[in-house]
C-alpha cells in the first residue's frame, strides 16, 4: 500500500495543486490536459537522465515530447539561455495549445516558467521541482525570471503553473549543500509565519539536514502552506502601505541583502546561503531599530548556523552591497524597503531606515 500524496491548493486565478509524495509522474498527463500535443521538458545538464526518462514517459502517453537541456544552477537564468529555449520551441513548431514541463531546481523552474510566460505570450507550464528549495518556494506562486549583470531576477513575469509535482525521492540525490540551501527558505517560513517549523528544525538540526529526517515531509508541507497562503492572498506582490498588513512582500524576508550578495558573488553562490546572511542582517536591523526582541533576533543566527548556513559576510563589501540593494524590487525611488519582524511571525516593512542603523546592523554580521 502506498501513502496518498498531500495536496496543497494555491488560490490563483486558475487554482492549482502542489502535490507532495512519491511516484507522481502518473499525474502529469492529467495536468497537461486534453488539447496538448507537444511538450518541452526543460532540465539542467545534471538531470539529463531524469529529463530523458520524463520525455520517454510522455512519448509513451502519446505526446510529442522534446527535451531542452539548459546549464546548471544560475548559469541557466540568462537572456542567452532564454533565447535558446525560444529557438528550440520555434523549430519544433510549438503552438499555444502546447506545454512546458520544468524538471530541476529553482533556477530551472524560474527559467522554464519565464519561457512559458513569454512563448506566444504564454503557454501552459507544469513544474516538477527536484530540490528542496524548488519544492518549498520557487515552483510555487508564479514568479519566474532571469538575472542580469545589474541584479538578481531583474527581468521576469508572474506566470502561474497548471500544477506542481514534488516527488520526495528526487531529494535523495541532491548534494547536501543544496539541501541545506533549501532549508534557509524553510527557516524563513518559520520566522515570517509558522514558528512550528523552527521548533521542528531546532529539535535536531543535524538530522534536519538530511531528507531522511523524520519531520522532512511536515517541514516541506508547512513551508508550501505558508507560500500558498501568502501568494493566494496577494498574487502580484502589491506594495505594502505604511502600517498596513504585509502581503507577498513578506516572502522577501532576508532577500534585500541576500540578492545583493548573490550579485556581488556574480551568481556563484547558492541562493539559500545568501538569504541566510540576509535574514541575520534584517534581524539585527530590526533589533537596532528597537523593533525586535533580543531572543528572536538571536534565534536567527543560532538556527541558521546550526544548519551549517553562513551568517556573516565580508566587511569590505558594504559599499557594493548598498549599490546592489538600490535595484531591489521593493525599493521605491531612493527609498530602500526591508522586510523585518516586529515579533516572531509578525513581518512588516521598514521603510528608508537611517543609514546609521544599516551600518550598525551590517557591523553585527561581519
Ligand atoms: N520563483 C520563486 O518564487 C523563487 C523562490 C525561491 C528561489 N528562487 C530561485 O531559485 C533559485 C535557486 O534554486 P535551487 O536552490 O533549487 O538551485 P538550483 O536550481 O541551482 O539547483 C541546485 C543544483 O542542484 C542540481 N540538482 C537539482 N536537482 C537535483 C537532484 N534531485 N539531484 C541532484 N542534483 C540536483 C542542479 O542541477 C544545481 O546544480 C535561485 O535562482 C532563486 O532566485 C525563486
Ligand atoms: O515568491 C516570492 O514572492 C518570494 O519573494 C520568494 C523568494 O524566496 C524568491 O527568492 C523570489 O524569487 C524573490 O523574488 P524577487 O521578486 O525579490 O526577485
Ligand atoms: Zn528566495
Amino acid at each position: 500500500m502506498t501513502d496518498a500524496p498531500t495536496r496543497i491548493r494555491v488560490a490563483a486565478a486558475a487554482p492549482y495543486d502542489v502535490v507532495i509524495g512519491n511516484n507522481l509522474l502518473g499525474e502529469l498527463p492529467g495536468l497537461l490536459g486534453e488539447g496538448v500535443q507537444r511538450v518541452a521538458v526543460v532540465h539542467p545538464r545534471a538531470l539529463r537522465s531524469t529529463g530523458d526518462a520524463i520525455r520517454d514517459d510522455l512519448t509513451g502517453s502519446g505526446f510529442t515530447a522534446h527535451a531542452i537541456e539548459i546549464p546548471d544552477a544560475e548559469e541557466a537564468k540568462t537572456a542567452e539561455v532564454l533565447a535558446y529555449c525560444w529557438s528550440v520551441l520555434g523549430q519544433a513548431g510549438f503552438t499555444r495549445s502546447d506545454a512546458i514541463v520544468s524538471v530541476g531546481g529553482g533556477t530551472t523552474t524560474d527559467l522554464a516558467g519565464f519561457v512559458a510566460a513569454t512563448w506566444l505570450r504564454g503557454v501552459k507550464v507544469v513544474h516538477i521541482p527536484t530540490t528542496l528549495l524548488g519544492m518549498v518556494d520557487a515552483a510555487v506562486g508564479g514568479k519566474t525570471g532571469i538575472n542580469t549583470a545589474e541584479g538578481k531576477n531583474l527581468v521576469g513575469a508572474f506566470w502561474e503553473p497548471a500544477g506542481v509535482l514534488c516527488d520526495l525521492a528526487s531529494l535523495e540525490t541532491l548534494p547536501v549543500n543544496d539541501y541545506i540551501s533549501g532549508l534557509a527558505e524553510v527557516v524563513k517560513c518559520g520566522f515570517i509565519a509558522d514558528p512550528v517549523i523552527l521548533d521542528l528544525v531546532e529539535k535536531d538540526p543535524a538530522g534536519a539536514t538530511s531528507p531522511s529526517y523524520g519531520a522532512t515531509e511536515e517541514l516541506i508541507a508547512r513551508s508550501i502552506q505558508v507560500k500558498a497562503d501568502t501568494v493566494g492572498a496577494d498574487l502580484r506582490e502589491r506594495t505594502t502601505t505604511a502600517g498596513g498588513p504585509i502581503g507577498r512582500e513578506g516572502l522577501n524576508y532576508g532577500h534585500t541583502l541576500g540578492h545583493a550578495i548573490e550579485r556581488v558573488e556574480r551568481y556563484k553562490w547558492r541562493h539559500g546561503a545568501a538569504i541566510s546572511i540576509g535574514m541575520v542582517f534584517v534581524a539585527e536591523l530590526a533589533r537596532a531599530a528597537g523593533r525586535l526582541d533580543d531572543a528572536t533576533a538571536d534565534r536567527h543566527r543560532a538556527v541558521l548556523e546550526s544548519l551549517g548556513l553562513p551568517v556573516s559576510y565580508r566587511a569590505d563589501a558594504w559599499q557594493h552591497l548598498q549599490d546592489a540593494m538600490k535595484l531591489d524590487k521593493k525599493t521605491r525611488a531612493d527609498r530602500l524597503r526591508f522586510v523585518i519582524l516586529d515579533a516572531l511571525a509578525k513581518p512588516t516593512i521598514l521603510e528608508a531606515p537611517d543609514p546609521s542603523l544599516l551600518v550598525a546592523a551590517y557591523s553585527e554580521i561581519t
